[in-house]
């Protein structure tokens, strides 16, 4: 039987499209109840019994026969071997990609993750320390492909920040470790690999167990079970944001190549039965243009099953009155990547407002932003760019308010605290501003 891939086509003229929009739109673990209960009870399960636990799950869901979880702790000198035992046309595109994502992230870095202060005219200072985070989760996918690209991602910022310790894991199914992913943690300096993946390695990361260290945030993305491990874990540790299965909004004039789009399509549904894929364009012919390289291009992809599985469940091909509509409907999904595949992007990039990720220009293609650009792959899902953004530096950093004032700025500053406190009836905090207060000023 020859494999179809049929995104649900849609029009905004139809008097039925916001009901069918609304109902292909957001994925979310929140409304998968039978996730949502695996995740519960895996978590529970290890904050209970640790290292037993995360070893049945391991053993169970990746297919292994381990014993103990140091067994699945990799050494430095494996992560080293990997690295040397690759292909050069490997190493030499680790390091470049490796060069990049770094440069970028300490740009960004210099641009908004420094300590600053400033003084008043009575020399009062006033400031924000910045300082890395101790001990950090990073979480690797590796359910249904592998990712040394996420690797990367996750650790050149941390390192960046400062991050004393940087604690991987990654699921290895069936005992299969690839030597990219270890050679990408070499590359990046992790400080400790486990091979744990799933809820369970969220929770032993959150909770910490005999072997694997509890650490402050876990960051990185994954799948729904994955993205609800980490939802569910948030306040025992900081995390970073819901980055759940992958997503690609092209928003196209139809000056594009119709076979570049649809390959861009593809290149996010192959992720993961899960992930969404959607075209807004005001062009129906050009549309049906796609659908045809969508036809043709599906049977020449090793990962059909899955793009066909994400197009038909979850893909949309959309056909709107206008550009100026198609960014409308963009900010009302707020995808994790969203390709302006236009030859004008900029006439449209001043209207989109919430994506995790902008791709300006038919050049431009996601998958290039995935590898190689600089900017972070780690991005948010479901809609939740409307208030989450890319991993960064700042995600590894946190701040602390620096306060000093001056004798003189407290005769400033003592009276307006004394009356502010008195009006909340919190007489210490007044009493506390007024013995700094000099005798004098308060004649
Ligand atoms: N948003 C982003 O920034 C971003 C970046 C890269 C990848 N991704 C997404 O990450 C995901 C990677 O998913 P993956 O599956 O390949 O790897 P994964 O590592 O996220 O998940 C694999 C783990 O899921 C658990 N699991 C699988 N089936 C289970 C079940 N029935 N019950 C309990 N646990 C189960 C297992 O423990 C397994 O080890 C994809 O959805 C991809 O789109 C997102
Ligand atoms: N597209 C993913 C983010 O959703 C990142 C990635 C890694 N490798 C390939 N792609």
């Amino acid at each position: 039987m020859t494999m179809k891939a049929t995104p649900s086509r849609l029009s905004t003229t139809s008097a039925s499209f916001d009901a069918e929009f609304k109902a292909r739109l957001h994925w979310s673990a929140e409304a998968d109840a039978a996730i949502e209960q695996v995740v519960a009870d895996i978590l529970a399960d290890v904050r209970k019994r640790g290292d037993l636990a995360v070893l049945e799950y391991t053993n169970r869901f990746d297919g292994l026969s381990a014993t103990s979880v140091a067994e699945l702790e990799l050494t430095q000198d494996a992560l080293k071997a990997a690295f040397d035992g690759l292909p050069a046309a490997q190493r030499d595109a680790l390091d470049a990609a490796a060069r990049r994502v770094r440069s970028y992230h300490e740009a960004q870095k210099k641009a908004s993750g420094e300590s600053w202060s400033y003084r008043d005219a009575d020399s009062t200072l006033l400031g924000q320390k910045v300082t890395p985070l101790d001990r950090v989760g990073i979480y690797v996918p590796g359910g249904k492909a592998t990712y040394p690209s996420s690797v990367l991602m996750n650790a050149l910022p941390a390192h960046v920040a400062g991050v004393g310790e940087i604690i991987m894991v990654v699921p290895t199914p069936r005992g299969e470790k690839n030597a990219m992913v270890l050679a990408a943690a070499y590359i990046a300096g992790v400080t400790r690999v486990f091979t744990i993946g799933g809820a369970q390695a969220v929770a032993a990361l959150a909770y910490g167990t005999e072997t694997v260290p509890p650490v402050n945030k876990i960051t990185g993305p994954g799948n729904a079970y994955v993205a609800a491990a980490k939802r569910r874990v948030f306040g025992t540790v900081g995390i970073d944001m819901i980055a759940g299965p992958s997503e690609i909004l092209v928003l196209a004039d139809g000056s594009t190549p119709p076979d570049w789009v649809a390959m861009d399509l593809f290149s996010q549904a192959e992720h993961d039965e899960l992930a969404q894929s959607i075209l807004l364009c005001p062009d129906a012919a050009y549309i049906d243009r796609v659908q045809a390289e969508i036809d043709r291009l599906l049977p020449t992809m090793p990962r059909a099953e899955i793009i066909a599985a994400s197009l038909n469940g979850r893909g949309a091909l959309i056909h709107t009155r206008s550009m100026e509509e198609a960014c409308e409907i963009s900010n009302r999904i707020a995808p994790e990547h969203l390709e302006v595949s236009s030859s004008d992007p900029h006439r449209w990039e001043p209207l989109l407002r919430h994506a995790g990720a902008i791709f300006l220009g038919a050049f431009t293609s996601e998958s290039l932003g995935d590898y190689c650009a600089g900017p972070n792959h780690v991005l948010p899902t479901s809609g939740t760019a409307r208030f989450s953004s890319p991993l960064g530096v700042y995600d590894f950093q946190k701040r602390s308010s620096l306060i000093e004032v001056s004798e003189a700025g407290a005769q400033v500053l003592g009276p307006i605290a004394v009356t502010l406190a008195e009006g909340e009836g919190l007489q210490a905090h007044a009493e506390a501003a007024r013995l700094r207060i000099k005798q004098e000023s308060l004649a």
